[in-house]
């Protein structure tokens, strides 16, 4: 779609950051004073970072002959993070991680993002990136997109000292609780996480799909940066790390928030992600932070549907899961994409997919897999087995949404009884789809 007259699409300088942010705060409205946003450090990859922008009449300049001097100002922004390695089921491919979208109120509602996302789409395409993932500020927007809800997390708050089911080793292992510090903690921190989504369980080749890292620099120091207006309330950011044998086996970033009611201590702890490599580890990290003084309840930040704090909680009804989106996925390339991840079983199925805002998409396409193994894509007349929308594709693509469910509520027909149930086993996967950080 065109943007409306007036208005263009430009690849946003790093000369305009402060344009930027203050573009952000006009469309994420915040407590903290744009001037204080400026001085601390941008996650954007600016070569992809770009912006819509409209001349309009200025106010402060002087006619010349006659003429009506304009200024350009920025209208709309969007960026996208290079993850050249983010987890699918059984593989890592480059995806686009849609950020940073905005329109300012003023311009809203006239089809800027709607041209943003075509651009956003095209870039994809250049780049070789045939899947697109994003957070949604809302949930209704991205669907029309093709976006489909490709992940959930689950939202906990434990009672302090909530009991643990034992494991073994455990008990062996050292803890150090500590203020996080970029430069004792960031190698440590990074290498853990990347380490925890390429095995999440100790079946060996099952990676956790949307884990996604924070590959470029930008990334890294963002997450690592503790800046005092964002705290809410909060202490600065300490990290638990568990070891065995003086090596990091697990870590958890957290903050306190001390509260006193008429019973006594009423603190919060918040969690990071909470990343054990394995289970002994996994339950040294929860017992220490679940253990805190002067606390009472603590609340982690979006863990797995499947995190092993669920099988280890003996009353885990106390903790009140809720479950919230996560990872919504746009697979730009059909074929592409779908021959890059892996099936659980042996497919050999044709898939009709529509997908009127990319037509290279549309049609039949004959997907064949060996299990765990590698998997083909080809294009073909032959009669459909299942048709669906590319939305339904991105929804079902990194093994956590069943075909079967979305068949259940109208959004894939099934044409040749027994494909549904063959393709919904196929694309699932045995480790539930996340990411542990919102991009
Ligand atoms: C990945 C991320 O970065 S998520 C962050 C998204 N950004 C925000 O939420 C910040 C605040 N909001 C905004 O900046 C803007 O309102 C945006 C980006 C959500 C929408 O931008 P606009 O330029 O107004 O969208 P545009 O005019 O292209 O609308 C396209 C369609 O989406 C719909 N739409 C737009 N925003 C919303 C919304 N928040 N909820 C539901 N539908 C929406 C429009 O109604 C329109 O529908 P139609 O095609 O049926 O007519």
């Amino acid at each position: 779609m065109a943007l409306p007259d007036g208005y263009t699409q430009i690849q946003l300088p790093e000369s305009r950051r402060d344009e930027l942010i203050e573009l952000d705060h006009w469309t994420f409205p915040s407590p903290v004073d744009p001037a204080e946003s400026k001085k601390l450090p941008l996650p954007l990859t600016w070569e992809r970072t770009r912006g819509v922008v409209v001349e309009t009449p200025d106010p402060d300049a002087v006619p010349i002959d006659g003429a009506v001097p304009v200024r350009q100002s920025l209208a709309a922004i969007h960026s996208s993070y290079p993850f050249s390695r983010f987890p699918v089921p059984g593989a890592e491919i480059p995806v686009a991680g849609l950020t940073w979208v905005g329109v300012h109120p003023q311009h809203r509602r006239r089809g800027i993002l709607s041209a943003m996302i075509d651009q956003h789409f095209a870039d994809c395409v250049e780049r070789g990136e045939t899947v697109s993932a994003l957070f949604a500020a809302e949930a209704a927007i991205y669907g029309r997109f093709g976006y489909g809800l490709a992940a959930q997390d689950l939202r906990l708050t434990v009672p302090r000292g909530a009991t643990l089911r034992p494991v073994a080793g455990s008990e062996d292992l050292t803890v150090r609780i500590e203020t996080l510090d970029p430069a004792v903690h960031g190698e440590l921190v990074s290498d853990l996480h990347v380490r925890a989504g390429r095995q999440p369980t100790p079946a060996s080749g099952i990676n956790r799909p949307g884990w996604a890292t924070r590959e470029t620099d930008e990334l890294k120091t963002v997450h690592l940066d503790d800046p005092a207006a964002f705290r809410n309330g909060r202490e600065p950011r300490r990290i638990v790390v568990v070891e065995s044998g003086g090596e990091p086996r697990g870590y958890t970033t957290f903050r306190r928030k001390v509260d006193w009611g008429h019973t006594g201590p009423r603190g919060t702890v918040s969690t990071g992600e909470v990343v054990g490599l394995d289970p002994a580890a996994t339950h040294r990290l929860w017992s220490t932070i679940l253990d805190l003084d002067l606390t009472h309840e603590i609340e982690p930040f979006m863990i797995p549907l499947d995190d092993p704090i669920a099988s280890l909680l003996v009353d885990p009804r106390a903790a009140a899961p809720k479950i919230a989106d996560n990872v919504w996925v746009r697979i730009v390339d059909v074929p592409g994409a779908l021959a890059a991840r892996t099936y659980t079983t042996d497919l050999d199925l044709v898939l009709h997919v529509t997908d009127p805002r990319l037509p290279a998409n549309e049609g039949s396409w004959r997907l064949t897999a060996t299990a765990f193994g590698p998997a083909t894509v080809v294009r073909t007349d032959d009669a459909p087995d299942l048709s669906l929308s590319v939305t339904e594709l991105g929804a079902a693509y990194l093994g956590g949404t069943s075909l079967a469910a979305l068949a259940s509520a109208g959004r894939v027909e099934e044409h040749t009884a027994g494909s549904l149930l063959r393709a919904a086993s196929g694309f699932g996967w045995p480790v539930a789809p996340v990411c542990s950080w919102v991009f």
